[in-house]
């Protein structure tokens, strides 16, 4: 039992060992010095029979969050709140229950087959001077395990085992599943850009109110449950336990939704990956092994990310490119490309199935492209975006899904005639939809928006038009830019025939 009058004792007896030793040493021989530590710390061991185990919030270089603390964590909520004296408390599952859990430098008593062992949050804040009116993240929590040394057999081989089962239980119970975003616009600390900061995932999709070809649904569903139910399977053909999608399509084609639908079927969290405000290739692996399993990452808009078409540039090659987009921004009054991220197309290939992409397992990775023609052939190969998948215009099966969602009908004397429309016009689901969207309170409301929609299909352009359209618009914009680019070049060689005047 931990008598506190000993220990009050037995404290001010070490602190004046530490006091005295820190004296002699000065006068100490270097020689004698490691014998004296090696009694020192035999000494101390004799009179304090107490074994103490940390658990760091970090393992490997603050690289990964460590396992062990986010179980210990979950497993002290659970038993803390009756205990412990101070506490935090967060908002739980539901919205409107509050979770309690220990609050930092707080200790508490636990009780293991008649074993009492104590608990102790640790915060060691950062010594670093800093001016700032934000909190910085360089603080180091971790917990502390305190045990007499001769129930060392039952606490390595019974109780710490049961903490992490019964921790992680316990995490996956009260589980709130996360959207994660690592673009967040207070980035007041250099160890908060590495990190992800997130939100509740509350997206409603499902893929029943996803409007497309009804065998092209079950397809994807039957892949993405094969894949949760995959662990052994992976193992055993020696694969990293992930698989890719690439979804692509025109704009408001419902990408965005099949991956909120994606999560909700598997019960994933979701790290929607911002590219751009990822600094290098180090904090984009950084931030990818902080990734937990049962997982999508997503990486919307691969192709407006960053620059990852075209073949792969090397040294001259990649300077000529440079310098001519620095031209091109130039030209258009843009910023210089100074601040802009550093992430290559090798970083990014590496992430996804180099060898630090099976750290973890159980992930999905998406990327969503509205132009699956601009991507680098090595960034979508099979392997590394396993499923390619077409979302395309509204057809009629999609427009069904979508009536009996938005209208809640099932049948139509103007299905026909929308069916018919819907063979020779493009319309996006989403154009579809906003117009099946009641507007008021009234009650003929699936008669008017289904008009509403025959209207608007007839007024869309057909496929050949649109066509058309996208030739001519592409060749506008090709012949602006260089005329920009040579008007620039114009510039600059009057100014230096000016200079040399
Ligand atoms: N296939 C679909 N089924 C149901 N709703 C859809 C579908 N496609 C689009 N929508 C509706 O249209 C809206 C826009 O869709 P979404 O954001 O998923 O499109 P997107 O393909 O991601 O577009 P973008 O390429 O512009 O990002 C959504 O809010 C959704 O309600
Ligand atoms: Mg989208």
């Amino acid at each position: 039992m931990m008598n506190i009058d000993i220990f009050a004792g037995l404290g001010s007896t070490i602190a004046s060992l530490i006091f005295l030793w820190t004296v002699c040493r000065q006068h100490f021989p270097y020689q004698l010095e490691s014998y004296f530590l090696k009694y020192y710390t035999k000494l101390i061991t004799l009179i304090y029979p107490y074994i103490e185990i940390s658990f760091p919030e970090y393992s490997g270089q603050r690289l990964k969050l460590s396992e062990a603390y986010t179980a210990i964590e979950s497993y002290l909520s659970n038993t803390t709140s009756e205990r412990a004296k101070r506490l935090k408390a967060e908002m739980g599952h539901d919205s409107d229950k509050l979770i309690l859990s220990m609050a930092e430098n707080e200790e508490i008593t636990d009780e293991f087959r008649g074993v009492k062992l104590w608990w102790y949050s640790n915060k060691i804040s950062s010594i670093r001077p800093t001016i700032s009116f934000y909190p910085t993240d360089d603080d180091k929590r971790s917990y502390r395990l305190t045990f007499h040394r001769r129930h060392r057999a039952l606490v390595n081989d019974s109780y710490l085992p049961l903490v992490i089962q019964q921790g992680k239980a316990i995490a996956v119970q009260k589980r709130k599943r996360k959207l994660y975003t690592n673009s967040s616009n207070f980035d007041y600390s250099e160890f908060r850009k590495l990190v992800w900061s997130h939100v509740a995932f509350e997206h409603p999709a499902t893929f029943e109110t996803l409007a497309m070809e009804p065998e092209m649904k079950l397809e994807i569903i039957q892949d993405l449950v094969k894949f949760s139910k995959s662990k052994e399977y992976y193992a055993k053909i020696g694969k990293p336990w992930k698989r890719g999608y690439l979804l692509f399509g025109p704009p408001g084609t419902g990408k965005s939704t099949m991956i909120a639908a994606m999560a909700n079927l598997l019960d994933y969290d979701v790290y929607d990956l911002e590219l751009t405000a990822v600094k290098d290739n180090s904090a984009l692996r950084r931030l990818l092994l902080n990734t937990t399993s049962k997982s999508i990452i997503v990486v919307e808009d691969i192709d407006c990310s960053l620059d990852l078409s075209g073949k792969r540039k090397t040294g001259g090659d990649q300077e000529e490119g440079n310098k001519e987009e620095e031209e091109k921004k130039k030209a258009m009054g843009g910023p210089p490309g100074k601040e802009e991220s550093k992430v290559t197309l090798s970083g990014l290939l590496n992430c996804i199935d180099g060898l630090w992409s099976a750290c973890g397992g159980e992930k999905l990775i998406v990327f969503t492209t509205n132009h699956i023609e601009k991507l680098d052939p090595a960034l979508i190969r099979r392997g590394r975006m396993d499923k390619h998948i077409e979302l395309g215009f509204c057809g009629y099966e999609g427009f069904k899904v979508l009536a009996k969602n938005y209208l809640g009908v099932e049948s139509h004397p103007l299905f026909d005639s929308i069916h018919e429309l819907l063979k020779e016009k493009k319309m996006s689901p989403a154009d579809v939809a906003e117009n099946l969207m009641p507007k008021n309170e009234s009650e003929d409301q699936a008669d008017l928006c289904l008009q509403s929609l025959v209207k608007a299909l007839k007024e869309c352009k057909s496929e050949n038009e649109k066509d058309e359209e996208e030739e001519r618009e592409k060749k506008k914009v090709k012949t602006d830019e260089e005329k920009l680019v040579n008007d620039v070049k114009v510039g600059d060689k009057e100014t230096e025939e000016n200079k040399e005047d």
